[in-house]
């Protein structure tokens, strides 16, 4: 039985791969009770498939709250556009493993994917948005189906929890102050990016670890691409390749459920470099298109400018405006790069789940779903 079957309403039918894990629970949460969408389909893998939500869930449910009344009995299937035939659209919190088949097999299907898996990315066909940075990325969708032969599906993919969260502070002042030359950043990541079992405790506890594979270099490569333009035939996007930017990132696991902190410092093309109090005002100022939109998931404050010397926090701030937004505190001028702050973002959110959802309601916005 799907939420769709009990409601007279005119959301459009959406689906939802990898339904059962760290990302496909916070993407319940959001759709459960969304008022575009309705969810009338869930997929995981062929060891959830065939039983009842709660059931696939049992034991894996990781969240404070409960399981929506409204998908505990909702039946699992196995990730085939066949059993997804009544959706519009499909959300995908699936593993990197089955993503790049199985994605493609419902964008061939006429389903339009918004995915968190890395395996689209870097395709050149593919727009890589942060919804509150770079929606106009999206633009390249009708080439996009024209090269693959689609009339509908298309695939938009979200980027690396840890990029979303430096590319909209990073955004803002580019917009504001012109090119960024040189950006340095060290992460301090929650154990929840790694989904569930994810790290094992003895590993995490009393520990921090130096390494998360491949996420540096998608940090340094996604940058580019997202603060990069689109080109003027909206066929391809340009990398940001008139002012190459220099990205460097050290990645580390902390003992932190959610949200992703970051250490930034920037150095501008421009000079004089700005002073900090005209980049606090700028990335307090920061209006996306999303917010003037008035998507349902837009955060009201894009980045939260944080005066406490002691703030953000994870455990403090990353629930703000739901997670949809970033925080950003401990502005102050760097004597290496040009300026120095943090950055504290909820990877499950923003970072996931919020991004999917939000890209999608400004799909529909802009007629991308018609
Ligand atoms: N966690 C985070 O902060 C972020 C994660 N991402 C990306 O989002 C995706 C999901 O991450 P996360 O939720 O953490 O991962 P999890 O491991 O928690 O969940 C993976 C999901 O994929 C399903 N799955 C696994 N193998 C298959 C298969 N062969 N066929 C169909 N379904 C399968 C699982 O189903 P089952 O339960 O049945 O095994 C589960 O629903 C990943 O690509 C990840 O890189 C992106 C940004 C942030
Ligand atoms: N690697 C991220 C989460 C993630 O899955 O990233 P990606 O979607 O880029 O593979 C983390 O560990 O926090």
């Amino acid at each position: 039985m799907s939420v769709a079957s009990s409601s007279s309403s005119q959301k459009l039918k959406v689906g939802l791969l990898g339904a059962t894990g760290t990302v496909g629970q916070r993407f319940i949460l959001q759709l459960a009770a969304h008022p575009q969408f309705e969810l009338a389909a869930l997929g995981a893998s062929s060891s959830s498939a065939g039983k009842p939500y709660i059931q696939a869930v049992q034991g894996r449910w990781k969240q404070i709250r409960r399981v929506p009344d409204n998908v505990a009995q909702m039946p699992v299937y196995e990730c085939k556009p066949e059993h997804f035939a009544e959706c519009q659209v499909v959300f995908s919190g699936l593993d990197s493993g089955p993503a790049g088949p199985v994605e493609d097999a419902f964008r061939k299907a006429e389903l339009r994917v918004f995915s968190n898996a890395k395996n689209y990315r870097t395709d050149p066909l593919c727009p890589l948005v942060v919804p509150l940075v770079n929606p106009e990325h999206m633009q390249i969708l009708p080439y996009q189906r024209q090269q693959v032969g689609t009339k509908k599906g298309f695939i938009v993919t979200n980027a690396n929890c840890s990029t979303t969260g430096i590319v909209v502070p990073l955004k803002a002042l580019e917009a504001k102050f012109g090119p960024l030359d040189k950006i340095l950043v060290n992460t301090m990541q929650a154990i929840s990016g790694a989904g569930y079992p994810g790290v094992s405790s003895l590993d995490i506890l009393d520990n921090v670890v130096p390494f998360i594979s491949g996420e540096e270099e998608k940090i340094e490569w996604e940058t580019a691409k997202i603060l990069g333009g689109i080109k003027s035939d909206k066929t391809a996007f340009d990398y940001h390749e008139e002012h190459p930017l220099k990205v460097s990132a050290h990645c580390n696991r902390v003992p932190v459920i959610d949200g992703h902190m970051e250490c930034v410092s920037v150095s501008f093309k421009n000079r004089p470099a700005p002073s900090v109090e005209q980049v606090k005002k700028c990335l307090e100022e920061f209006t996306t298109e999303a917010q003037k939109i008035g998507v349902h998931s837009a955060p009201k404050q894009a980045i939260t400018v944080h005066e406490e010397q002691d703030r953000p926090q994870p455990r403090l701030d990353r629930d703000w405006q739901n997670g949809a937004g970033v925080n950003v505190g401990r502005v102050r001028e760097c004597p290496v790069f040009d300026i120095k702050f943090v950055v504290l973002s909820n990877n499950v959110m923003i970072g996931a789940a919020t991004s999917s959802v939000m890209n999608a309601e400004i799909a529909l916005a802009k007629g991308f779903l018609s």
